[in-house]
């Protein structure tokens, strides 16, 4: 961390999953020059940007380095499941649509056949309230059914969105905690926050709007044709067109707003970072080095936003100019299709009332195909945290009996590099076995293993002599629980935060472990006793309080064993040990692998394990290590003395 810390920007970017942050002198604004050469590296720095992109989306798509991101066909096929799952309000929002959009295209050939009408009879037009009442009539029925549409569109969006939320939140609670933890926070928290919300937006109104915008494009055209093929081809063909400014969007915008999604998780990342070791930037006066990789991550995140707005706006011009040609164009050929007699006046005023009512749905459709571009950017990095492999596949078997074994343990962080080199470890039914060592040498990783945490590499970690990680975490939990330092209260009760581990435990239960962990009497003296509302923002737990708490949840919990890894390092020395001996007294019966920090804590063990360099070297009572004379001699001299 330290390390990190003092490097460099440039350093410390290295290591990072996308590109250097530094921003090279052809990306800045072209200086003075003549309008060509200024043209010219405008061009060159939109292609270099456009290259920095594609390296920052291949990083970004790095598994290894990051966390995954899933490709086109996961986010079609995810959206295709939801749809299917609700095909019933699928089929009513587009059957309302469909006729929202129908209706609307019906005042065009009624205006149409009036004008025909006029042209005919002139001023003694016969028939002309029927037509003005069949246009009333309509537009009464189109707004009804465009309420309708509306209304049925904006439920469905909203079930899907409360779908796709569900199965994210459902997704991260399902990761290995051993990849949460290894993995970048910034880059997490930017998935759950923003890419959530991008797609909530896409999702709840892109979707829908989408869909009745290409309708009503799509019955126009059918409308177009069905009232003058002639009059509909110019239209057509000036669409056809613009397909390939279309298509070259369509290839860059995702690369384009996945990027900007990794960049922004960037700059959360350093962010986090700088929070988390404040007190590290504090001490070695790092607030500018800081400042300045925070600096560099915004630069490149605007960089990137900035090529992805050419790509829209570059798009948006040629479409622009498009939606404005077709109405001269059907004007000029209807003029002279009329003098030809290809067609009559009618006809061109209905294809002109299409072409131009065409194009407010066109602009739409464009529009929220950017959103759903930029939604669908959000969504291939949410589905990609679904890609994390599980790291376990629990099986069926259940423990036969409460004996906990390890055999050959082996367990590396990085590949190539291993912490445990074949731990063998028989633990005794109700045994208190404590483990100690050199800062480093494995202890708490044994205990990771010894509790299910992490899978070994080789060699087996089990109970009942089934695999840990191969059993159901509501099984493992139950079976064997890990107690670390860190204690987080959760908002809610005192009660709350007690009865998670079970949610069945009475209010008895609760003061019973409670009063186990001797906590029962300050809990009784806080505002509302068991009913204080604690955790962030809430009533202030000193850290031993919260970690007094933690322990009752254990306690409710009621595992057979308990990995306890410097779960009383943080509460002073006498607190501690009148704690240690409640627990020790409530505790009867179960096994205990307690990774002691204090010595006394092995004293009172049956038995302790000395974990040097992330073997075993020395396993006995206290008695016995103290006559064997060696590591763990060595370690209680010095510390009693
Ligand atoms: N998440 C991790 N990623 C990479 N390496 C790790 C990780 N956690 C621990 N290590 C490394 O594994 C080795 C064993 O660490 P471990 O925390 O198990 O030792 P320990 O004996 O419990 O140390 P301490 O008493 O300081 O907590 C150390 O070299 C440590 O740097």
């Amino acid at each position: 961390m330290t390390t990190d810390l003092l490097a460099t920007s440039a350093d410390t970017w290295r290591d990072r999953s996308v590109d250097p942050p530094v921003v090279p002198d052809e990306l800045r604004p072209p200086g003075h020059g003549s309008p060509r050469e200024r043209n010219r590296a405008l061009w060159q720095r939109h292609e270099l940007r456009r290259q920095r992109a594609e390296d920052v989306y291949a990083a970004s798509r790095n598994p290894v380095r990051g966390w995954p991101v899933s490709g086109n066909r996961a986010v079609l096929a995810f959206f295709g499941d939801l749809i299917r799952s609700r095909r019933g309000s699928f089929a009513l929002m587009v059957a309302l649509n469909a006729l929202a959009a129908g209706a609307a295209l019906v005042v065009p050939r009624l205006l149409g056949s009036l004008v025909n009408r006029v042209q005919a009879q002139g001023a003694a037009v016969e028939g002309l309230d029927a037509i003005a009442l069949a246009v009333v009539g309509v537009v009464v029925l189109q707004s009804l059914l465009t309420f309708g549409a509306r209304r049925t569109s904006t439920h469905f969006g909203q079930d899907l969105l409360a779908s796709a939320r569900e199965y994210v939140v459902d997704t991260i609670l399902r990761l290995p905690v051993g990849r949460v933890e290894g993995a970048s926070t910034g880059d997490l928290v930017t998935r759950v926050t923003r890419d959530v919300g991008t797609m909530a937006r896409s999702v709840q109104w892109g979707v829908p709007r989408l869909l009745i915008s290409l309708m009503t494009v799509l019955l126009s055209v059918v409308a177009m044709m069905l009232n003058s093929v002639v009059l509909a081809l110019p239209a057509l063909l000036v669409f056809a067109l613009c397909t390939p400014a279309v298509r070259t969007y369509l290839r860059r915008a995702p690369k384009a707003y996945i990027t900007e999604g990794a960049t922004y998780s960037r700059i959360n990342t350093t962010l986090t970072e700088t929070v988390e070791g404040a007190r590290t930037v504090e001490a070695l006066h790092l607030s500018g080095a800081r400042v300045r990789a925070g600096s560099d991550d915004i630069e490149v995140s605007a960089q990137a936003e900035r090529y992805g707005t050419t790509l829209r706006n570059v798009l948006f011009a040629a479409l622009n100019a498009a939606f404005q040609l077709p109405q001269v164009v059907t004007l000029v050929v209807g003029a002279y299709g009329y003098s030809r007699g290809w067609v009559d006046l009618g006809q061109i005023t209905a294809a002109m009332l299409y072409v131009v009512a065409l194009s407010e749905p066109l602009d739409a459709v464009i529009g929220e195909v950017d959103r759903l571009q930029v939604g669908a950017a959000s969504t291939s990095r949410l589905l990609g945290i679904a890609e994390v492999p599980p790291d376990r596949e629990p099986g069926d078997r259940l423990p036969d009996g409460v004996e906990l074994t390890a055999t050959d343990l082996r367990f590396a962080y990085r590949e190539g590099h291993d912490v445990l080199h074949g731990v063998d470890l028989h633990l005794a039914v109700g045994e208190r076995l404590a483990v100690v060592g050199p800062s480093g040498s494995g202890k708490s990783t044994l205990g990771r293993l010894l509790a299910g945490i992490n899978r070994p590499r080789t060699g087996t970690a089990r109970v009942g002599g089934v695999d840990l990680v191969d059993l159901p975490l509501e099984v493992l939990r139950v079976e064997v629980a890990l107690v670390t330092q860190e204690h987080h209260v959760f908002i809610g009760s005192v009660r709350d935060n007690i009865v998670l581990a079970r949610e069945d435990s009475t209010v008895d239960d609760v003061r019973e472990a409670l009063r186990a962990v001797g906590s029962l009497a300050w809990v009784e003296r806080l505002p509302d006793g068991l009913d204080t509302l604690i955790g962030s923002g809430r009533f202030a737990l000193t850290p031993a309080q919260a970690q007094q708490v933690a322990l009752a949840r254990l306690i409710i919990a009621d595992p057979h064993t308990l990995v306890l890894d410097e779960a009383t390092s943080l509460i002073d020395p006498r607190t501690a040990r009148t704690l240690e001996g409640s627990m020790n007294n409530l505790l009867e019966g179960r096994t205990v692998v307690a990774i002691a920090h204090r010595l006394h804590t092995a004293h009172d063990a049956d038995r302790i394990a000395v974990v040097i360099d992330g073997r075993i070297v020395e396993l006995g009572s206290h008695d016995e290590l103290l006559a064997l004379d060696g590591e763990y001699a060595d370690l209680w001299h010095a510390w009693t003395s």
